[in-house]
């Protein structure tokens, strides 16, 4: 058995493991993942954080003194970016006394980030550039036995991790009816070659839309930064926006979008909500 500390997160109910590893010396597999976040066996969460130096990341060619924000999603699978996790991220190497100021600087897979703490307890993060496919991606969600439930023509974004974004407009189902407990399929077959989120959504007023999410390696969560700067860059494409905010409501809370499709920003909440030891088995 293997004893490990750790702490727990989240940010608008996307949750997360936090384990930190300053030198790299931690062996985490993907097996020790999917063992932390199993909401029966493990901590739960539908990712991990690792934080450890960028010094020990093989591939950062930047300054190695940076925390670096190591995301693995709960299925073992790494991802480039992860914008909830990156608030909550901040708000734990602000509480363990690893960072402070008015601008803290994070190292990730998507290139660095900045992340301010606000006067209200938000956290607002530079989330870099977003880029906007101008080919459409079909999606199709597929219920068991039953055939699709409804196909959309979904713009394809990067935020340093893929999405497709769907608007529910036009359209018989509507945003809680969705079922999203198996991953939609989207042709082209090979348009995401390493998988995508999709983002499902209801525009509420000129500011303000409504979203859901089927996240690649974690499944439906409730709620997804990096998607929430997709779908609010999809949306002000078709509105004719182009600064600003918009509010984003997902099912575990809501965020602020700035938009700027050479930087981005996320606002929304952070908080550690347990710390403690956890003892892995060791072969999982
Ligand atoms: N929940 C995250 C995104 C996590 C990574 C994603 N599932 C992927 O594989 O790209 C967020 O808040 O952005």
């Amino acid at each position: 058995m293997r004893k490990w500390t750790f702490a727990k997160g989240h940010g608008t109910k996307n949750d997360f493991v936090i384990v930190r590893d300053r030198h790299g010396t931690v062996r985490i597999d993907d097996a020790d993942v999917r063992f932390l976040c199993d909401r029966h066996a493990g901590i739960g969460g539908d990712g991990l954080l690792r934080v450890t130096k960028a010094s020990s990341i093989p591939e950062w060619e930047g300054d190695p003194d940076l925390w670096f924000m190591d995301y693995r999603n709960a299925d073992g699978s790494i991802a480039e970016m992860c914008g909830n996790g990156l608030r909550v991220f901040v708000r734990y190497l602000m509480e363990e006394g690893l960072a402070s100021g008015e601008s803290i600087p994070v190292a990730t897979r998507a290139g660095l980030r900045t992340v301010q703490p606000l006067i209200d307890g938000r956290l607002r993060c530079g989330m870099g550039p977003v880029r906007l496919a101008d080919e459409p991606v079909t999606v199709t969600i597929e219920i068991p036995h039953l055939g699709p439930q409804g196909s959309w023509q979904a713009t394809a974004v990067d935020v340093g991790n893929p999405h497709a974004v769907c608007f529910l407009e036009d359209s018989d189902v509507s945003l809680v009816e969705l079922d999203l407990g198996r991953e939609p399929i989207w042709t082209p077959a090979d348009r995401f070659p390493a998988g995508t989120n999709i983002e499902f959504v209801e525009v509420i007023d000129e500011r303000h839309i409504s979203m859901r999410v089927h996240e690649r390696g974690a499944g439906e969560t409730l709620s997804c930064g990096t998607g929430t700067v997709a779908a609010a860059h999809a949306y002000a494409r078709r509105a004719g926006l182009v600064d600003g905010e918009v509010r984003v409501d997902v099912p575990g809370g809501w965020v602020v979008v700035g938009l700027g499709e050479q930087e981005a920003t996320l606002t929304g909440p952070a908080v550690i909500v347990a710390r403690g030891e956890t003892w892995l088995p060791d072969n999982l």
